[in-house]
């Protein structure tokens, strides 16, 4: 059994949507195809990722470094002969031969996209979606049924509020009771009129989650804070710069209610800097790393080992990304659930054809791999890469 080729093709994924920080006019994510020489059901073994949006493809980095630290390594080194699959903790260590640590940035998406490309190749070679293998090594009950929450509410130009609560207004009828908007790339007395807008719409049927993508300092972090916690909200997404750990500490003392972040967090190490210093608590907070960015699932693996050192149970992470991997993880190893975009950055994102939204939850199909194969617009482009 060995990996015959890796492939990489970027593609765009953009859109005019605005956060508070950038815009997706120029929005790229790397396409990976992983292809073995193993046959199932009469095809041959092709193991497929990408990365989420928000950072752009990697390219570059897959192309001169990590594809070839794959395809020169010993093939014997790379496999897991007592499950008679690959071994993706062995090929991580082959891609990250040679790098040192810290300054986990675009080398995170790059290995990152490759990981979730092997796990979907070595789950399809064991025959079984990915979350029933996850469960299964690590000693879990899988739970098929994810709760998904619609991520959306950006700024868009000419967007006006009714505009905004028709959005929010579609996610309701398509099934979802938790829904996103976008802050702080308006004003204070702006946003505060766009969130009781939506607000009004959505009523009892829904809770509003707001994400300000890392956008506030300090004193605009807690002006915010102050005028979100007069509303019922899901929570208060990255009010300032992710790194920022001392901000977020002291933005509890202004916001008793839930909080997330942790979406551009790349490594187990800065999460372990953000419950040391974050002031995150685990008993309402959420945390969003998002393995598509940061180092795929191999990394997640020991994140999910942190968390655990901390106190913090798996069931805290609502991974950004709307992305199936994720969806997996959530199901094998008892996430809290997951992000989705029902209209951006298709086809990578969303679910499998005939996987419908029922009062927040999906069910997983039960397919081989991660699940693309049950997706046709991506499967298309995917098999356009490698098949
Ligand atoms: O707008 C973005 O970059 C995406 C994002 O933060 C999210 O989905 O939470
Ligand atoms: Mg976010």
């Amino acid at each position: 059994m060995r990996i015959v080729d890796v492939r990489e093709v970027t593609k765009p994924i953009a859109s005019p949507i605005r956060n508070a920080y950038i815009d997706f006019t120029k929005m790229t994510t790397s396409l990976v195809a992983v292809v073995t020489d193993v046959v199932r059901d009469g095809r041959r073994v092709v193991g497929y990722g990408f990365n989420s949006n928000g950072r752009y493809g990697q390219g570059g980095l897959i192309r001169e470094r990590f594809r070839d630290r794959i395809l020169e390594a010993p093939p014997e080194s790379l496999v897991d002969e007592s499950n008679g699959t690959l071994d993706p903790h062995r090929i991580w260590a082959a891609m990250m031969t040679n790098e040192k640590p810290g300054g986990h940035g675009e080398r995170s998406v790059a290995v990152g996209t490759l990981d979730i490309a092997i796990w979907d190749a070595t789950a399809k070679i064991a025959g079984k979606p990915l979350f029933r293998l996850l469960a299964e090594r690590t000693g879990r009950a899988a739970d098929p049924k994810v709760f998904v929450y619609a991520a959306g509410g950006y700024y868009y130009p000419g967007k006006d509020d009714s505009a905004l609560r028709a959005e929010m207004r579609s996610y309701l009828d398509r099934g979802y009771t938790v829904v996103k908007m976008k802050i702080g790339g308006a004003s204070l007395a702006e946003d505060q009129r766009r969130i009781e807008a939506v607000l009004a719409e959505i009523g009892v049927q829904a809770r509003l989650a707001v994400d300000a993508n890392g956008r506030f300092d300090l004193e605009t972090a807690i002006a915010y804070a102050k005028m979100l916690r007069q509303y019922p909200l899901f929570w208060y997404e990255e009010a300032g710069d992710p790194l920022d750990y001392a901000l977020q500490a002291a933005l509890a003392e202004f916001y008793p209610g839930p909080m997330a972040t942790g979406e551009n967090l790349f490594s187990h190490q800065d999460a372990r800097n953000l419950l040391r210093y974050g002031g995150m608590r685990p008993d309402r907070d959420w945390l969003q790393f998002d393995c598509a960015l940061s180092y795929g699932l191999v990394e997640y693996l020991r994140t999910l080992e942190v968390l655990e050192r901390f106190g913090w149970s798996p069931a805290r992470c609502i991974p950004h990304g709307g992305h199936q991997m994720s969806l997996n993880i959530a199901a094998g190893l008892g996430l809290g659930g997951n992000e989705s975009y029902p209209d951006l950055f298709q086809p990578y994102g969303g679910f499998p054809d005939g996987v419908r939204v029922e009062d927040g939850h999906i069910v997983m199909p039960e397919l081989p791999g991660i699940g693309f194969e049950g997706k046709s617009d991506l499967i298309r482009v995917m098999r356009d890469l490698a098949a």
